[in-house]
């Protein structure tokens, strides 16, 4: 095995990965450097998902590599890569999975309850993380009261309340409106850049790539070119960095 190059916080080497007989990904090599926003662009179907499971541990590719800050990722057995992921990662869902019966507080704290931290601390917070997002008022309030936006924004909160080493957001907007998708994005993006998160940011949608510093694009499990961003949506990320 060949270590992988130092600054990556992930590294990817030949990954293939195949879905009953239908090959999702196939030879993928990626590196993701410590603390950039890395977006994965590419149709339905071409990959993305698999990709961020494979990268994230929650899928071990049946071919390839998958290195986490200079440790193995592909060797680790499941109960190891569950908690890589409960203590280094951050995860997005396209739609929010949230638990029914807690309020928005309590999901936007769970990885830090989990993780053993008090309950006031968790509180605490999970509501400065709500406030961000705009939704500090509805912290009472349980999933079924909120709209899917609201709870939108209650996964992106329990994603970052921990402060992960690496957020992995798939298709993160993929529910809501325009005006929605560009503040979750901008929230997002800010706080990762101000607290040194890496986010892998999978999307089919070139104005959500542009909140990214480096976009690579798949089609049918394959890399493809790297993929140019629009430099002004690049300045507007960049510009928030200062206010979160
Ligand atoms: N649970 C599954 N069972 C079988 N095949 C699957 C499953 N999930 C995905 N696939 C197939 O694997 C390939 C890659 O899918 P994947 O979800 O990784 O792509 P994607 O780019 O994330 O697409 P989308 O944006 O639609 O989620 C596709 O051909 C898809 O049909």
């Amino acid at each position: 095995m060949v270590a992988p190059p130092d600054n990556d916080v992930l590294w990817a080497r030949t990954l293939h990965f195949s879905r009953g007989g239908t090959p999702a990904l196939t030879g993928i090599s990626v590196g993701v450097r410590e603390q950039e926003i890395l977006a994965v662009v590419g149709p339905r179907g071409s990959g993305k998902t698999t990709l961020l499971q494979c990268l994230s541990g929650q899928l071990v590719a049946q071919r390839g590599e998958v290195w986490f800050n200079s440790t193995p990722v592909h060797t680790m057995g499941r109960a190891l890569r569950e908690r890589l992921r409960r203590d280094k990662f951050g995860w997005i869902d396209p739609r929010p999975r949230l638990v029914a019966e807690l309020t928005a507080w309590e999901n936007a704290a769970l990885p830090l309850l989990l993780h053993g931290t008090g309950n006031r601390a968790a509180r605490k917070a999970a509501l400065e993380w709500l406030d961000r997002l705009d939704i500090g008022n509805l912290a009472r309030k349980r999933p079924h009261a909120l709209s899917q936006a609201e709870r939108q924004r209650v996964a992106v909160a329990r994603a970052l309340v921990n402060q992960p080493t690496v957020l992995f957001a798939d298709e993160p907007t993929a529910p809501l409106h325009r005006a929605d998708r560009a503040h979750i994005l901008r929230t997002l993006t800010t706080a990762a850049r101000s607290h040194g998160i890496t986010v892998v940011l999978a999307t089919h949608d070139a104005d959500v790539a542009a909140f990214a510093d480096r976009g690579v694009g798949l089609l049918d499990g394959r890399l493809v070119n790297t993929v140019p961003l629009p430099a002004d949506a690049q300045s507007e990320g960049a510009a928030c960095s200062l206010s979160v």
